[in-house]
């Protein structure tokens, strides 16, 4: 292995590709030219038209500008993607590597299983790295006792675990993954029956953990029960465990803390609890970031994209999520780096500690800011602390006491915990907002994707059914929303401080929720509505300016086809991803912006509805036949099925006024061709309506409900057009 000083090469390369950015760029040039086109008409033939026509024209009008405006933000990701190549075996020697602390993240095992967690534990436990320089934390939000039991299991078993994985070189190291594998046993061992034997034996043993673990859930059930919630109970560090609230963030917050007495590393790796590690070798990965001389002093953290075990061939929620990992980060990657997602990042203590402490001498600054504990405050001062355990591993009863005072929820009253210091807790996307002050700062981030022929660092759980897929969405587009109606709305706070192109990429992502929803609502109403009473909102077919919208309608579809194509994806994924778009849109995004505009006016307070991670297999088995589930709240499946209906009823209105009652069909078209395009990419609700019958289809009184919505709308609304 080589040294690092002993050579100059470099420890990763960035690379862009020229062609797609010059498509990019060009095409953006003329679709901005098609824009001023389109603006050009509605302003100057506004107030041409007729009074009544004035209202909708307006509506559309605003909502063409409102899209045009959330598509010129996201400009900022095409303009200069890179992507990254890491050389590990290029690292120092393993002496001198830093230490890193690992977070790991649950609220326990109702919605969580605990043997997942631990394959996450253990995952992580048996990272390609020196052992001594690894540390496991684990927070229960709920305190339940079967979680600290279970970590004891796993200390056990690990000590069969890692040994294995580090002789017979194995790559799978979350033994769930690794044993339910039956072809290519992964390992690079020269005696394979040996290995076989060695294989069996801890097989065994895993069979025999999962077991134990089990039965203590089993006990636990009953004597847990009603004795703590989830934000009121004695916090309790044992050895590594701690829990608190403000959600995610306060977890994360409390770790911090507790794991500044313990071990206090330089990098901190954060994990969901469903997220293993399935690359060991991504610590190094990231070192080859931190290490960099050139990069590290302002280097915060290093991104991985979140990958998941369950998605199939016809990803029909996209629950990959590809945009954001295949276009969005890299975009962000060539500004001033990507946003920070949650899980799969080693980030810098000190850029979540507050940048400038060795400057402070003040302590009673020190202490308004990080609270009274001086043992928390000396921890800080120094760049690593070995770990104070005694020969058993054990930490000494005063760092005990000590770390319980730093996990009790009244250590950060009086405090800039949340604030300013840690995670931030003003936003349910508590990472995004983090993240974006973070940079806003100053520190930059990194983001590396695994090669076409490398193996994702980690893989997770994704939402896999409608309900799931939508309620996750309330919460993600209340977080960022949340983050662009705050003081640090990345528009106004962001172009002073990080670049501007940098901070449009960020007020795209906390905007899109609210951008959305109102124009796609809009589109989805007013177009049909006027087209059942025959009244034109669009230029007529032969018009030059008609020819502006066709080219915006098709220059839009087509680029996103575009960046479908180039990550490799084919066009069914693109139907799936149009389609996603508007229900999310006439959905979650509404949802999650009024919780936003709620929680701002006091008139609600946040919430963190945790995932759902216990497969439920009738639901999977919809998703994996490319089948919706509308097996969902009525809140979400009814907006979609009205929405139908509407549209449905007016091209038939329509038609029927262009066939028999003389209207003139080229004056109609565009508004013909609109919902004709809503209802063909969302056909799938067709179906759930009237021709599925299995149990994923829209249940009857969410049909009827429906009906009666998109009668009371297409009723009243033509009478307010008639008078
Ligand atoms: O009060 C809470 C709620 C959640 N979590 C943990 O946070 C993690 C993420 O929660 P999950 O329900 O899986 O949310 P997702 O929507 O899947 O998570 C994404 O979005 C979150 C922000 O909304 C980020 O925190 C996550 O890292 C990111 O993966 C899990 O390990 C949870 O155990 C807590 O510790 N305390
Ligand atoms: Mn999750």
């Amino acid at each position: 292995m080589a040294s690092s000083s002993s050579t100059s090469l470099p420890l990763h390369i960035c690379h862009g590709n020229k062609l797609t950015m010059i498509i990019n760029r060009s095409h953006a040039v003329l679709h901005s030219i098609a824009i001023s086109f389109l603006i050009y008409y509605r302003t100057s033939f506004l107030f041409h038209q007729p009074t009544p026509i004035i209202i909708p024209w307006l509506l559309l009008f605003t909502s063409e500008l409102i899209l045009s405006f959330i598509w010129f933000l996201g400009r900022a990701y095409i303009w200069r993607p890179v992507y990254r190549t890491v050389f590990p075996e290029r690292l120092p020697n393993d002496d001198k590597l830093p230490a890193i602390d690992v977070f790991i993240c649950t609220t326990g095992p109702d919605k969580e299983p605990t043997i997942g967690v631990m394959n996450t534990l253990l995952s992580a436990m048996a990272l390609d790295y020196p052992p001594d320089k690894l540390h496991v934390y684990l927070s229960d939000d709920g305190g339940y006792a079967i979680t600290l039991h279970a970590m004891r299991e796993s200390w056990s078993f690990a000590r069969w675990w890692l040994p294995f994985c580090r002789r017979f070189g194995i790559k799978t190291r979350c033994p769930e993954a690794y044993f339910s594998r039956t072809e290519n046993r992964d390992s690079d061992s020269e005696n394979p029956h040996n290995f076989m034997v060695e294989r069996e034996k801890i097989k065994e043993q895993y069979v025999l953990f999962k077991e134990r673990v089990r039965r203590a859930g089993e006990e636990s059930k009953f004597k847990d029960k009603g004795v703590y919630t989830a934000s009121d109970h004695p916090s309790c560090i044992e050895k590594r465990t701690s829990q608190f609230h403000h959600f995610k963030a306060g977890a994360v917050n409390v770790l911090l803390r507790v794991s500044a007495m313990l071990s206090n590393s330089p990098y901190i790796l954060m994990l969901d609890c469903d997220m293993y590690c399935n690359d060991p070798t991504s610590a190094r990965q990231a070192m080859c970031f931190h290490l960099d001389p050139e990069m590290s002093p302002s280097l915060a953290f290093v991104q991985f994209p979140q990958a998941f075990r369950d998605i199939r061939e016809n990803d029909i929620y996209d629950s990959e999520v590809r945009s954001a990992y295949t276009i969005l980060w890299p975009g962000l990657d060539g500004l001033k780096g990507p946003v920070l997602s949650g899980t799969n990042f080693y980030i810098k203590r000190e850029a979540l500690c507050c940048h400038s402490i060795r400057k402070y001498i003040d302590l009673r600054e020190l202490k308004d800011s990080f609270g009274p504990s001086n043992e928390f405050i000396n921890s800080l001062r120094q760049d690593y602390k070995k770990p104070n355990l005694n020969d058993n591993g054990e930490a000494s009863n005063v760092l005990l006491e000590e770390a319980k005072v730093l996990a009790s929820c009244s250590y950060e009253d009086h405090t800039k915990w949340g604030k300013e210091v840690g995670f931030l807790y003003d936003s349910v996307a508590e990472d995004f907002l983090t993240g974006f002050v973070m940079q806003c700062k100053g520190w930059i981030s990194a983001y590396v994707a695994p090669s076409s022929s490398s193996r994702p660092q980690f893989l997770g759980t994704s939402t896999t059914n409608l309900n799931d897929l939508l309620t996750q969405g309330i919460r993600w587009g209340s977080g960022l929303v949340d983050v662009a109606l705050s003081r640090f709305s990345p528009l106004f706070y962001g172009s002073s401080r990080t670049s501007f192109l940098h901070s449009m990429g960020y007020a795209e992502l906390s905007l899109f929720p609210l951008l959305y929803c109102l124009p796609l609502w809009c589109f989805a109403t007013i177009p049909p509505l006027y087209l059942l009473n025959g009244i034109p909102l669009y230029p007529e077919v032969s018009d030059p300016y008609f020819s502006v919208f066709l080219f915006i309608f098709l220059s839009s579809l087509s680029k996103h086809l575009h960046e479908v194509v180039v990550t490799g994806k084919p066009i069914r994924k693109w139907i799936n991803e149009q389609r996603i778009w508007m229900i999310k849109s006439v959905t979650c995004h509404l949802y999650g912006s009024l919780d936003a505009i709620l929680k701002k006016f006091d008139l609600r307070k946040a919430s963190f509805l945790t995932t759902n991670k216990v497969a439920d297999d009738e639901q999977f088995k919809l998703y994996r036949e490319g089948k919706f589930d509308f097996w969902a709240s009525t809140i979400f499946v009814a907006p979609l099925v009205t929405v139908m209906l509407v549209n449905l009823a007016s091209i038939v209105g329509g038609v029927y006024r262009i066939m028999f009652m003389g209207a003139d069909w080229r004056k109609m078209f565009g508004q013909v061709l609109l919902s004709f395009y809503i209802i063909l990419m969302n056909y799938v609700v067709i179906e759930g309506m009237v021709l599925r019958k299995d149990k994923g289809r829209i249940p009857l009184y969410v049909n009827v409900l429906s009906i009666v919505f998109s009668l009371i709308f297409l009723s009243l609304g033509s009478i307010i057009i008639s008078i």
